[in-house]
């Protein structure tokens, strides 16, 4: 059984046809990178497994269990956390604020109107974790909105990390950011998917980031799955360097 099957989905936007017959099994544990060129359709895909859109055919199922019908909120309590493309974290919150949100969340405390002393210690102590896990204790004061995108980034992958997720899908975590902050985060998806065996799922357009922490990648063009397989396989792909690494991005 795998972790994560997605069987066959597609997704038409009236005549436009974003996702075309696309299956992909992902195994616990895995580290699994989606790749392909500008408009093939992989944050679609993203939408199509996390229920922000719906299938227009075809089937996605955690743990053998068909999500049809499920809304985004409930799969993200089945386990299942992401990180958008453009960044989502509150801005006018300190960083410490902005992790506190989900550790409530997940402790089932937001916006409690009281929370036993025990809990607050023990709520206080995950959010330092967090913070730490992060390398984010040095800027916990801080406004989020001031951050650098690299830190900004590592917050946000944090608070998903504090749902305590089984399935970690993250939209381009590098994208905009200059060469010591994409080694900054690629290092700490690394170290989350080492420590805590995470099944993580990334859509990703630096090779050099997709390479380094994918176990297998499947390839996206136009819509369509182009290629699947280990990091060498795919370099070695000559339909993939035709439609994608030979520059068509
Ligand atoms: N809500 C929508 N309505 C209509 N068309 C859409 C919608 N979302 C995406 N599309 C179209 O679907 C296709 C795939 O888009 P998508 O954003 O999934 O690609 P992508 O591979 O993530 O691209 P990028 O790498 O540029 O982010 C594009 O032609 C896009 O214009």
């Amino acid at each position: 059984m795998s972790f994560l099957r997605i069987e066959n989905v597609a997704k038409h936007f009236g005549s436009l046809i974003a996702v075309d017959g696309v299956s992909m099994s992902v195994e616990k544990g895995e580290c699994r990178a989606v790749i392909g060129p500008n408009g093939a359709g992989k944050t679609t895909f993203f939408n199509l497994i996390t229920g922000m859109l719906d299938l227009t055919s075809g089937r996605v199922l955690l743990e053998d269990q068909d999500l049809a019908g499920i809304k985004p909120a409930e799969r993200v309590r089945m386990g299942m956390a992401r990180t958008f493309q453009i960044t989502e974290i509150f801005p006018d919150l300190t960083v410490r604020e902005n992790i506190r949100i989900p550790v409530e969340i997940a402790a089932g405390l937001h916006l409690a109107p009281r929370v036993p002393t025990a809990r607050r210690a023990e709520l206080r102590a995950r959010i330092d974790q967090l913070m730490e896990e992060g390398g984010l204790t040095r800027i916990a004061g801080r406004y989020a909105g001031e951050l650098s995108h690299g830190d900004q980034r590592a917050c946000e992958i944090m608070m998903a990390l504090a749902l305590n997720p089984r399935l970690l899908l993250l939209d381009e975590p590098t994208a905009g950011m200059g060469d010591d902050e994409t080694h900054a985060i690629a290092r700490l998806i690394r170290r989350i998917h080492r420590d805590q065996a995470l099944t993580i799922v990334l859509i990703e357009h630096d090779m050099r980031v997709v390479f380094n922490l994918a176990d297998k990648i499947t390839v996206l063009a136009e819509g369509r799955p182009l290629a699947e397989g280990t990091p060498a396989e795919i370099t070695a792909n000559e339909k993939v360097q035709a439609a994608y690494l030979g520059g068509a991005a």
